[in-house]
């Protein structure tokens, strides 16, 4: 099982939010500005410390930070894929090595065997065809597609997604939303967003604060 439970407290941003999600399911959090989203997020990145809360995924702990108890697992070791508004890509890489380089984290050893599952991944968000561009040489939807990428092909076991459709042109939003409705097909997910067809495209629960 790797649903996840957490709880997220951050007395000097204002922020206490607790929420579960069932293993495999969208959830959608969604509020008001500044109402901690992007803060909990972080925190289940492990970007961000709390100063108090939890947060169980399946039978791992992620954090659990207490008076009595602080219990860290750095981000690296979380196998928690993050997707942010504007893709987080290595603008010096390509996209087939920006896709590839999570995977030496993920175990996915050979560099050839790296690059297959890359193209492999780019092929199955429809950027199969830039492999060797650079993020610069992408449009804001390529670029989200190869960051979409990246972010799955590691397997994940959680994945966080913080407006992934805020920043592209409104022609291409269709497109990647219901990409992402295919990929993120029995994943356990956090999404926020603002965008009530992404609640309708995406979550199977809606969490409003
Ligand atoms: N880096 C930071 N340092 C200090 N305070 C911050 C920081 N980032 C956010 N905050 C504050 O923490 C609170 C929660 O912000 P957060 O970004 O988590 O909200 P949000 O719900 O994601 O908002 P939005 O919908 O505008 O993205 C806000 O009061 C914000 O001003």
């Amino acid at each position: 099982m790797t649903g996840l439970d957490c709880r997220v407290v951050v007395p000097e941003r204002g922020v206490d939010l607790a929420l579960t999600v069932d293993e495999g399911q969208t959830l959608a959090l969604t509020g008001p500005n500044g109402s901690g989203k992007s803060t909990l997020l972080s925190a289940l990145a492990g970007w961000l410390r709390p100063e108090t809360g939890h947060a169980r995924l399946g039978d791992r702990t992620l954090f659990d930070v207490t008076d009595s108890r602080d219990t860290w697992t750095p981000a690296r070791r979380r196998n928690v894929g993050y997707l942010t508004q504007d893709p987080l890509l290595f603008p010096h890489l390509t996209a087939e090595a920006n896709v590839a380089f999570g995977l030496v984290r993920a175990g996915v050893v050979g560099r050839r065997n790296r690059r297959n599952a890359a193209r492999d991944w780019l092929e199955r968000v429809g950027v199969g065809q830039l492999a060797s561009r650079r993020p610069g040489e992408m449009s804001g939807g390529q670029a989200q597609r190869t960051a979409i990428a990246r972010v799955l092909a590691s397997g994940p076991e959680l994945v966080l997604l913080d407006e992934p459709l805020s920043a592209l042109d409104a022609q291409v939003v269709p497109q990647i939303r219901e990409l992402l409705a295919e990929v993120l097909t029995g994943r356990t997910t956090v999404l926020v967003t603002h965008h009530e067809a992404d609640v309708v495209a995406l979550a199977d629960v809606v969490h409003r604060i």
